[in-house]
This record gives structure tokens, sequence and C-alpha cells, in this order.
């Protein structure tokens, strides 16, 4: 197994070395190239991503990415808009998969959170994220700024058959999350487009929640969702949400799967640098060996997988409420793994 592996910036740097300490008490002898992108390379050469990074990324059979972006040194966007969306675009990362559950045991805000495994199936090469926009007036009072939402019938309807597919092999259940009463001509792509297609998945039963009341119920009844279907925004909005009532920021992983199978697909924990606490060795490594898992299980090896999950619930249901260790909650996890 070819693997790259970036760890990019701030704490992504501290959770993906845990995450290939766990990779590898798992799976000897996989071979990995690890890749200098993010800010210490933008900040040295003025690149971002090149095609020649993306053609050799793509020899790879996954790839690990900590996290892109660092605000103190490199202004807003440049990275995330040169490089990991970039990324994600070229490697046609059309369903962003962002699986939660609360792990038995483990620490949620919720009094009585009942239940909580759920999917989000997040769009991910369109939306509000392509990049289509300008400014004009810039610095002015007449300054306007635009963001223009770009949904195709394709993109909306591969990731719609794709969230189908999944919620039929789970409990069969598919919410559309969208905004259809005010964005009408996206979000009656997307309605449409689920009306269209939910006849080939009759035993799929399909529900609809606007993104302002999903997040009321991501909090009041969260065991109402199974598979959620979404646009690039609303989903990168709602994960953190689901991250936050499931155990934390620190425990929520994603895939960036190209579903042809065409381009290797992109494994990285939900949250992103967190300049607050880099370098302190507190970052909740979780997030990222949790990505291993769902590479893994990706990749066909599901037995691993498991093996991986069953040492995460095992260590969150035993964790007190003190603070976490990045490098504790690696050892604990390796040594549960037989490592
Ligand atoms: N996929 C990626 O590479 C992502 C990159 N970013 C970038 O990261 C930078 C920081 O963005 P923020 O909005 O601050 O989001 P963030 O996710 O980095 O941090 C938000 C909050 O969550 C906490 N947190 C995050 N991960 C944690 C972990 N593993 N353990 C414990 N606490 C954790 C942070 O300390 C902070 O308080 C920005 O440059 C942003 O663009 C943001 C999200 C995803
Ligand atoms: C640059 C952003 C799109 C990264 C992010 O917040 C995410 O994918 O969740
Ligand atoms: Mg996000």
């Amino acid at each position: 197994m070819k693997l790259a592996v970036i760890p990019g910036d701030g704490i992504g740097v501290e959770v993906t070395a845990e995450a290939i300490r766990v990779l590898d008490a798992l799976v000897p002898g996989v071979e990995k190239t690890e890749y200098d992108l993010g800010a210490r390379r933008y900040l040295r050469t003025g690149e971002t991503l090149t095609d020649a990074d993306v053609e050799s990324l793509k020899s790879h059979d996954a790839i690990l990415l900590g996290a892109i972006g660092d605000p103190r040194s490199v202004p807003a966007g440049v990275l995330e808009r040169g490089m990991l969306l970039p990324l994600r675009f070229a490697l046609d990362h059309h369903v962003n998969l962002r699986p939660s559950r609360l792990y038995p045991g483990s620490a949620t805000p919720l009094k009585n959170p009942g239940e909580i495994d759920f999917v989000v199936v997040r769009e991910g090469t369109e939306g509000l994220y392509t990049g289509n926009g300008g400014a004009i007036r810039v610095g002015t009072p007449q300054e306007i700024g635009t963001e223009t939402s770009v949904n195709t019938r394709f993109g909306v309807e591969r990731v719609v058959r794709d969230a189908f597919d999944r919620a039929r092999a789970r409990r069969g259940k598919l919410t559309l999350v969208h905004k259809t009463n005010v964005l009408v001509n996206a979000g009656g792509l997307w309605q449409r487009t689920v009306d269209e297609v939910a006849p080939e998945f009759a035993d799929v039963e399909v529900d609809y929640c606007h993104i302002d009341a999903a997040t009321i119920y991501m909090v009041t009844e969260p065991s109402r969702f199974d598979v959620i279907v979404t646009d690039n925004l609303f989903g990168d909005i709602i994960t953190d949400l689901a991250a936050a009532v499931t155990g934390g920021i620190g425990t929520a992983a994603s895939g960036n799967i190209d579903a042809s199978g065409t381009n290797p697909s992109m494994f990285e924990p939900v949250h992103g640098s967190a300049p607050d606490i880099a370098g302190q060795g507190k970052a909740d490594p979780t997030a990222a060996i949790l990505s291993v898992a769902l590479m893994l299980r990706h990749l066909g090896k599901a037995a691993e997988a498991d093996r991986v999950e069953a040492a995460v619930e095992a260590d969150l249901g035993s964790r007190g409420d003190g603070p976490v260790s990045t490098s504790e909650v690696g050892n604990r996890i390796v040594a549960a793994l037989g490592g």
C-alpha cells in the first residue's frame, strides 16, 4: 500500500504523527511519502499546490492529511483556496464523508443525547467553495463582494445517489439539508434531484430539513438522523456542530472520496490547524486516528478499521474529564492494538 502523508500546519503535524503510529502498529510495511504542503512551503517558496504535486499524489492508494492553514503567518484563504480545496477538486473528491457517532462514555454537552450515529455526505467539489465570485471597489464604502454557489445536476445527482446507497446500507433514512425556502435555484435543484432519484430507493425514507432547523435537531434530537446529504458549505458547518455534540471536534474524522475510484481518496480530521493550541501537545489525535480507520475501511481493510474503532471506543470510555495529551492518547491506542 502506497500512502501519501500531508501533515500540514499547526496541530495537523502533531495529530498525524499519532495517526501514523497507529497505522504502523496495525498494518506494517505501508510505503509512505511525506509531502511538504502548507504554510512552511508557501512561506519558503510562494507555492501552494503545483501540477507536479497533484500528479505525484495521484500515484498513491490514499492520502492522509492533518490540517492546512496558519492564520498567523499566511492571509486567510491563501492555503485554503490555494492548496486544500484545489487538491480536493483536482482529485474529484465529490463525496466528503463525515460520520458522527457518540461512543459510550465520551464527552457530550447534551443532557439526554440518546443514540447518536449518523453520517453527513457533504458535496465536496461544488457549492460556494469553487471560488466563483469577485470583489469590486475594494476598501471603499461602495465595496461589493460576491460568492456564487455552483450546483450542477451532474454533481448533485452523483452525491445524492451515493447518500441513498449509504442510507440503504444503514438504517434506511436520508435527510436532505438545504435552504430551499430561500435558495430556490440551488435548493430546487437539490430537492428535485432527491425526489427524482427516490423511487429507485423505495426502501429508503426521505426527509427534509432547512439548515437552520437542522442545527436545532442536531442538539435536541440527533437520533432522528441517519444519512444527511447536503452541499459543501452547509456540510462544513453542520459537521463541526455534529462533532461538538458527539465528543468534541478532536474526535471527528472525514474522508474526501472520489467514489469513481479514479483518484486516491484523502482522509483527514474535520478540524483545522488549531493555532490556539498548536505546539502544546494537547490536541486530541482521535480524529486523525479515526481517519485512519475510515481510510482502512475504504481500502477494504474492514477488520483493521474495526480494531482501530474498538480501541478508540475503549479509550474514550475510560477518559476522565481532565485534559488530553496528544501522545498519551496515541500511546493508549497503540498499546490497545498490541503495538
Ligand atoms: N481541513 C483543514 O485543513 C481545515 C483547515 N482549517 C484552517 O485551520 C485554521 C484554524 O481554523 P479554526 O477556525 O480555528 O478551526 P479549528 O478546527 O482549527 O479550531 C477550532 C477550535 O477547535 C479546537 N480544536 C481543533 N482541533 C482540535 C483537537 N484535535 N483537539 C482539541 N481541540 C481542537 C481549537 O483549539 C479551536 O478552539 C484556519 O486557517 C482554517 O482555515 C479549518 C478547518 C479545516
Ligand atoms: C478550507 C475549509 C473548506 C476546510 C474546512 O473547514 C472543512 O473542510 O471542513
Ligand atoms: Mg470545516
